[in-house]
């Protein structure tokens, strides 16, 4: 798969995606069920840094919460080496999995924290992501320790993604914030929802 198609890719981050790739697919923890390769490269690497090429973030520090096998967050953190980026994971032999992978392909930019996003009081992120973990209602909950008036939140979702956007919305009201919604159908599906104060 040449991610060149759809978003710009140098070598020595192409290197880094091939060495990740083969550490899920060696690894016994088992973190992901997609095993082809050019499957792996657009539903994990393409579909968790696609739209930041699309969507002009601000950021310097990034949480990923509930980071499993590092998707986004890893992702997240090779194409933008200048952030830091965490990875908030609740289970400690994920974590340890993380922390190895972090290590091998040298990954000087990210921190892996392991503990459930909710008990943690910092450190506060300029962007906060999460993909495949709980309801936008319960991470903007979770995340409040670790967010400040400037955060942006970005969610990986699916086309259902409305139903939980009502649900969260008297929160979003009381806390004056606003979504939006990026819609991407080729070459992977996913609805992208951004969440920011007013
Ligand atoms: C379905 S996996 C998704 C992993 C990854 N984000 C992805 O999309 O491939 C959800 C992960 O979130 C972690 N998790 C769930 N609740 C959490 C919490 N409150 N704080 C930190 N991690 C959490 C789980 O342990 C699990 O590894």
């Amino acid at each position: 798969m040449d991610l060149n198609k759809w978003i710009s890719v140098d070598t020595t981050i192409e290197n880094k995606l091939h060495i990740i790739y083969e550490k899920h697919m060696n690894s016994v923890h088992n973190l992901t069920s997609i095993k082809d390769k050019e499957e792996f490269f657009v539903k994990h690497y393409l579909d968790s840094i696609y739209i930041f090429n699309i969507y002009d973030f601000q950021f310097k520090t990034v949480m990923d919460v509930g980071s499993g096998g590092g998707f986004p967050g890893v992702v997240i953190a090779l194409f933008y080496p200048e952030s830091t980026v965490y990875l908030v994971e609740s289970i400690r032999k994920k974590c340890d999995f993380l922390v190895e992978l972090v290590r091998d392909v040298q990954l000087k930019n990210v921190e892996v924290i392991n503990s459930r996003v909710e008990n943690l009081k910092e450190p506060s992120c300029d962007l906060i992501v999460s993909r495949g973990v709980g309801k936008i209602k319960n991470i903007l909950n979770w995340t409040t320790g670790v967010s400040r008036e400037t955060s942006c939140w970005l969610f990986y979702k699916g086309e259902n993604v409305f139903e939980e956007i009502k649900d969260a919305n008297k929160l979003l009201k009381k806390k004056n914030m606003r979504f939006e919604n990026v819609r991407v159908e080729n070459p992977f599906k996913r609805t992208y929802t951004i969440i920011n104060y007013i």
